[in-house]
């Protein structure tokens, strides 16, 4: 249950499964969305996977406490929630699609293996940070060309880690998941929980 009665939620992110998830565990919850590029962030280089996608959470974060602190300078930062998710295959990153080839790459060398689901959170209130972890192995069958050019049609890969939506048509071909399933989805409710409680924002 959310304790605080006075402020909403601030959700740094563009995303709609993000947005749903809070709400489903009644999180009152409102989404601002600085203009951005919608790529991936560039990686540093030697970056650990784990370091990017939490380094990546930690700067939408900070981008949104500076808009809004533009939009709003007399007003003190309401609590704000940003999140990142990444998909690996060990140390390689498997990113969001640039079109249709890439999207069939990353689908193809993701088929018949397991690969790593990193989700990182990031709350900030009352000037402090509070961060969270999750992590997924996710187990996709062996998929033929056709099956891949037909999802790829779809358009459900475009916009997401790794060229799939679990949530979506991308259900038919996970065999097994370990850990986090709303990780995978874009953000682990259990640690997005726990992070709120440690916040004294939900009990
Ligand atoms: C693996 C996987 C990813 N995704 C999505 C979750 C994230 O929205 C997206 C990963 O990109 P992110 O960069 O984490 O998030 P985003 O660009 O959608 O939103 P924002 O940066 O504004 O917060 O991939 C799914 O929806 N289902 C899946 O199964």
């Amino acid at each position: 249950m959310w304790t605080n009665q006075s402020d909403r939620l601030i959700l740094a992110s563009a995303s709609p499964r993000r947005l749903q998830l809070l709400e489903q565990i009644h999180v009152p919850v409102e989404q601002l969305v600085v203009p951005a590029d919608g790529e991936d962030e560039p990686r540093l280089s030697g970056e650990r996977v784990t370091d990017y996608v939490t380094r990546t959470a930690r700067d939408k974060l900070i981008r949104t406490q500076h808009y809004w602190r533009e939009q709003h300078p007399s007003q003190p930062l309401p609590p704000m929630l940003a999140a990142d998710t990444t998909v690996a295959m060990g140390q390689t990153i498997l990113g969001k699609p640039l079109d249709e080839m890439d999207a069939k790459r990353i689908l193809t060398e993701l088929a018949g293996k397991t690969h790593d689901v990193y989700t990182a959170v990031v709350l900030s209130h009352d000037g402090q940070l509070h961060e969270a972890l999750a992590h997924a192995r996710v187990e996709m069958d062996t998929l033929t060309e056709p099956e891949i050019d037909h999802y790829v049609a779809s358009g459900e890969p475009f916009g997401k880690a790794g060229a799939y939506g679990i949530q979506g048509i991308a259900a038919a071909y996970v065999k097994n998941i370990e850990g986090s399933y709303s990780a995978v989805v874009g953000l682990p409710l259990f640690e997005t929980a726990q992070l709120l409680k440690r916040a004294g924002l939900y009990v």
